[in-house]
């Protein structure tokens, strides 16, 4: 069980005031707050050890290279990587999509298919849209169900020998279902198929394993799970990894350039173009480290106890319908008030300090789907409270109020 008020004074921004009321931070699927380990350990590494790495013989570089490198096995470990080398370091989700996206540019053909899912964020839509139009492949979708459940018997007729692709968030960011992966998974790879796991919005949540997973990618950014912005991670199986080519061509990823041709590094520094976040990659492992020493189970604890919680505060608003209604769900709330645009009660109630998000959350199609412009999402974290649930709920009252 967690000692909820002692993990938030790990927060020092959960003690702002924001337009001069105690700030309610319920936008945590867009970013999560940071603890101070992890604001001091930035600090601690430009203060002590600050090199380029991978280059210098000097103390420094070693330093700040054996630390970065102490980070990729950190995070290998979290994910239950085989190998350190299929552990690459990126700037977030959407680098690694975008990196494993481009790669298939050279293996795709017309006629071969791309298969997302009707949940996804449009960073794991768009970079799948351009490698079909740079190839002739065809982007197909799996759909989902007035719960916001993708529709399993529709994945499996669309699976066939032309899928080469199946990808897929393994927790919506827009309604907060966990998709049955594993299943989903081995079903592809029935038919020969690689699969791409968007793990943004799992990785705040749960400890993904890998190999037990049998992904063959499996993306995710340091900012949701308390780390770094401009962080992220993206996993990939080392036969995979070595079939790829370079997304990016520079320093660092070469073995040796001449102006007749160049030859590649070998993993992960195929994939790791110039100076990278140091500092990102280094905190990435510290954020890892708090997750870790929070503890996942009690976090899931925590939050399934928000989400009840919240869904039944919720629930006693007039007029209040949630989008997002699987069993399988993690701490995210999308919801509309009857006759309010959510822009209207998003707005009034940040001037009460309380944080959510808006609109579409970069997932048009959902909102396409229920035929609404977009939603109110609240979305837990561990260091959230009852307290601030009833806070928001009174909020929202009020807000209704004022607007009806
Ligand atoms: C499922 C999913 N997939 C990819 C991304 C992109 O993550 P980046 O760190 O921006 O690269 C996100 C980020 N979703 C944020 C910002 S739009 C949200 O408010 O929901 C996501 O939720």
């Amino acid at each position: 069980m967690l000692d909820v008020n002692k993990i938030r004074a790990d927060f020092p921004i959960l003690s702002q005031k924001v337009n001069g009321k105690p700030l309610v931070y319920f936008d945590n699927g867009a970013t999560s707050q940071k603890p101070q380990v992890v604001i001091d350990a930035i600090s601690k590494y430009y203060q002590e050890i600050n090199a380029n790495i991978h280059r210098g013989v000097h103390t420094l570089s070693q330093l700040a290279t054996d630390a970065y490198e102490n980070s990729r096995g950190k995070l290998q470990n979290h994910i239950n990587a085989k190998f350190a080398h299929e552990v690459l370091f990126t700037s977030g989700t959407t680098h690694g999509i975008n990196l494993v996206a481009n790669g298939f540019a050279s293996i795709l053909k017309p006629g071969d298919e791309v298969l997302v899912s009707a949940l996804e964020h449009h960073s794991n839509i768009v970079p799948w849209q351009m490698l079909c139009e740079k190839t002739g492949a065809t982007l197909r979708v799996i759909p989902m169900n007035e719960e916001g459940e993708l529709i399993m018997s529709e994945y499996d007729t669309l699976l066939s020998d032309k899928t080469k692709i199946v990808t897929v968030n393994h927790i919506s960011n827009a309604l907060g279902t966990v998709n049955p992966i594993k299943y989903m998974i081995d079903k592809a790879h029935e038919v020969g198929a690689a699969v791409f796991i968007d793990g943004a919005q799992a990785v705040p949540h749960l400890k993904p394993d890998v190999q037990e997973l049998d992904c063959d990618f499996y993306a995710f950014s340091g900012h949701k799970m308390c780390g770094p912005t401009g962080t992220g991670i993206l996993y990939g199986k080392e036969a995979w990894l070595n079939k790829l080519p370079p997304y990016q061509g520079g320093g660092e990823m070469i073995k040796e350039v001449t102006f007749e041709k160049t030859t590649y590094a070998d993993l992960p520094h195929k994939f790791e173009a110039g100076t990278p976040n140091i500092a990102g990659g280094i905190v990435l492992g510290t954020a890892v480290d708090y997750m870790n020493e929070v503890g996942f189970e009690n976090i899931q604890q925590q939050e399934l106890e928000l989400l009840e919680y919240g869904t039944q505060r919720l629930l006693e608003i007039e007029g209040l319908k949630i989008f997002g209604t699987s069993a399988e769900k993690t701490s995210v709330i999308s919801f509309n008030i009857e006759g309010i645009h959510p822009y209207d009660i998003g707005t009034i109630i940040d001037k009460l300090g309380i944080a959510v998000r808006t609109g579409h959350h970069c997932a048009q199609p959902v909102m396409n789907f229920f035929c609404i412009p977009g939603t109110i999402r609240a979305s837990f974290a561990f260091y959230n409270t009852k307290e601030e649930i009833d806070i928001m709920v009174e909020a929202i009252k009020k807000a209704q109020l004022m607007l009806s």
